[in-house]
């Protein structure tokens, strides 16, 4: 055991859960996916396991209730103890009933027809009394906010809501020992917040021994109590969160595990090294209050300047937009636009999207999208943000001409999409579909990649050359051979994204690309997006991830409850708190910041991301310099 190994066996008392010596291989795999891991977790201990994609943090906890190796097969070796006693002779079914599991994927748990069925499921099947049963039904729909979708089908539910009822049939358990593995990857914002809080208030009134998958860190860090770092199938780190996050952010970041902007900020602003201050939004906020006691005067010229490159992004719609912004071209968008109306010459020079009072209504009559207008120029990179529920696939599936329009009508370079037969609006629409398993079904990765473009017409070698690319870009060649269903998601994500990606449409519009993702990978995926940008690809962006809209995304567009709410350029919709509110979205660290700072008659300037702020302090803290 080395050193490392023996510091995370040591633990007091006897240990919730244990594992000793735990060594596990894939059937057909020589390669050892988790590798003599020994771990001890006390009851009640709130734990973070984080780690790249692929190092073995779902497998490590499907190990908690056998799922492996009784279901998975393979090589096992080593032991698994719950409160000391050992699992190696107890039955799958029982196990489920004591340690709850919210599976990356929630459409592989939820099987009854309805959400409410769904989720009185697992107390039925601990024998409660009726009336018990229905109390912890009606407590854990309030506790996901799904009590109006309560006799909804399952199979109607858009993404989040989906994950909202697998995370109400764990809490309906009230299981001893709760593992979730990236729960919160297709909530919204204010969704995230919620659930966090529930899991916090879980643990703490109820003693319940939380494991949390997480890659985006910066909700999650403050509260948990421990994080276990993983790489290759074993633990590197393990320690109190913000102690790791500080002392190994090198280490971390090389893994591809970026420390939460909080955390960036304090250490820009010399805070971690003061162990006086906690780490908290209002001591930063404090912190750069105090620092920028500076004359509006000094900050006109960059408000001037920002608007500038803002308002280069034309506002289309007839919704509410900033009217304060002006209508002008910037050299670097007007440049984009150029190439790309070259390259797809557009009829009576309308944009390249256009989309005019659409409607969808399902076939009882609800209305899904109401009355939607917008304007998208090539070369646009917008993102469509949105509460769960809010219309945004609804929206995305009109446009690729998966669901036909109730009203309104949808022109793609000047012709209505109808008009289009389906090879031809594949071949300008490239749709990443929200769960990567919706789009994978070939048996090798390769061939997955190879699918499209065959059906486009390409010649064989060059149609090799491009797969090639496309897997070396989102680093899957090592698989190449493999099948995509023995991928861990967050592959199965990338090999998706890499088939899209290598038919190179002129309309990208993908449907929460970074789930699953470490941001090492999210980062350089969107790095690529931004080169096919440059080249006049448009890209709608469709995620709850708002830092990543911040660094990328110049337009917003939001929605509520099927319709367009807001729409204009990122940093001034980000500053558009009340409304964002109403919408479920919480700006990201930064925006808030600003918004902060200006309130306390600070003039900053609306700053998205931590480079940005970075060179305004340089520009104007002299002490901070160094
Ligand atoms: N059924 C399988 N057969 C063979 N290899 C597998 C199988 N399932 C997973 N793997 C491999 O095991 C490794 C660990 O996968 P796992 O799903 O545990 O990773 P992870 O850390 O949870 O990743 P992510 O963050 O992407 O979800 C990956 O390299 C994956 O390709
Ligand atoms: N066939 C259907 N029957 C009933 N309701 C439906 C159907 N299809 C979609 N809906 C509802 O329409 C609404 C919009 O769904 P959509 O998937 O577009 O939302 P979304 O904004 O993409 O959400 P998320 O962020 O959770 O992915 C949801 O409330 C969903 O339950």
């Amino acid at each position: 055991m080395d050193s490392l190994s023996e510091k995370v066996s040591v633990g007091l008392g006897t240990a919730h859960i244990k594992l000793e010596n735990l060594t596990y291989s894939y059937p057909h795999s020589d390669s050892q996916v988790l590798s003599d891991v020994n771990l001890e977790l006390k009851k009640g201990e709130f734990v973070l396991l984080v780690g790249p994609s692929g190092c073995g943090k779902s497998t490590l906890v499907r190990c908690f209730n056998r799922l492996i190796p009784e279901i998975s097969g393979g090589s096992f070796s080593g032991h698994v103890l719950l409160q000391g006693k050992d699992l190696k002779n107890e039955k799958i079914r029982k196990l489920a009933l004591e340690v709850g599991m919210v599976f990356q994927n929630p459409e592989t748990q939820l099987f009854c027809m309805t959400v409410a069925e769904d989720i009185s499921f697992g107390p039925e099947n601990l024998g409660l009394p009726r009336a018990e049963i229905l109390s912890r039904v009606e407590k854990a729909l309030k506790a996901v906010r799904l009590e109006k979708l309560s006799n909804h089908f399952i199979f109607t539910l858009s993404g989040g809501e989906k994950q909202r009822t697998a995370i109400g049939g764990n809490l309906a358990m009230e299981p001893e020992i709760l593992v979730l593995d990236e729960p919160t990857s297709d909530l919204d914002p204010t969704g995230t917040q919620e659930v966090l809080e529930l899991l916090k208030r879980l643990n703490e009134e109820k003693q319940t021994t939380l494991i949390l998958i997480e890659h985006k860190l910066d909700s999650v860090f403050e509260i948990a109590d421990r994080m276990l770092v993983m790489d290759k199938g074993r633990f590197i780190f393990d320690g109190k969160p913000f102690e790791i996050l500080c002392r190994e952010e090198e280490t971390l970041k090389r893994l591809g595990i970026h420390p939460p902007q909080l955390t960036e900020i304090a250490h820009l602003l010399g805070m971690d090294s003061e162990a006086s201050i906690a780490l908290s939004y209002e001591n930063v906020l404090n912190r750069l209050a105090k620092l920028l006691q500076i004359p509006a005067s000094q900050f006109e010229s960059q408000i001037e300047q920002k608007h500038e490159t803002f308002s280069s992004i034309e506002i289309s719609s007839s919704v509410e937009t900033f009217s304060s912004i002006e209508i002008s071209s910037s050299v670097e968008i007007s440049s984009f636009i150029e190439t790309s109306s070259s390259i797809l010459p557009s009829e009576e020079n309308l944009p390249f999207v256009r989309i005019e009072n659409l409607s969808y209504r399902l076939e009882d009559g609800s209305e899904i999208l109401k009355d939607i207008n917008l304007d998208i120029k090539s070369g646009e990179f917008l993102a469509l943000l949105g509460h769960n529920g809010a219309g945004k696939t609804t929206l995305a599936g009109n446009l690729i001409g998966f669901c036909r329009p109730s009203g309104g009508r949808i022109l793609l370079n000047g012709k209505d999409i109808e008009r289009y037969s389906t090879a031809q609006l594949s071949k300008k629409v490239g749709y990443l579909f929200q769960n990567p398993d919706s789009q994978i079904f070939m048996d090798s990765v390769f061939k997955e990649v190879r699918f499209g473009l065959e059906n486009m017409g390409i010649p064989k070698k060059e149609i090799e050359k491009l797969v090639n690319e496309s897997l070396e870009t989102m680093e899957l060649s090592a698989y190449k051979n493999r099948h995509p269903h023995s991928l861990s998601r967050g592959q199965r994500q990338r090999l998706a994204v890499a088939s899209i990606l290598a038919l190179e449409p002129d309309l990208l519009v993908l449907d929460e690309p970074t789930t699953g993702q470490d941001r090492g990978h999210i980062l350089k995926f969107l790095d690529k997006i931004k080169e096919l940008k440059k080249l006049g690809k448009t890209v709608i962006l469709i995620t709850h991830d708002m830092e990543l809209v911040a660094e990328y995304a110049e337009r917003i567009v939001v929605m509520k409850q099927g319709r367009v709410l807001l729409d204009g350029p990122t940093a001034k919709v980000f500053l558009s708190t009340d409304k964002l509110n109403e919408a479920g979205i919480i700006p990201p660290l930064l925006s808030r910041l600003c918004f902060d700072l200006q309130k306390q008659g600070i003039n900053v300037p609306p700053i998205l991301t931590v480079s940005e702020l970075k060179s305004f302090l340089r520009d104007h803290c002299p002490e901070l310099r160094d």
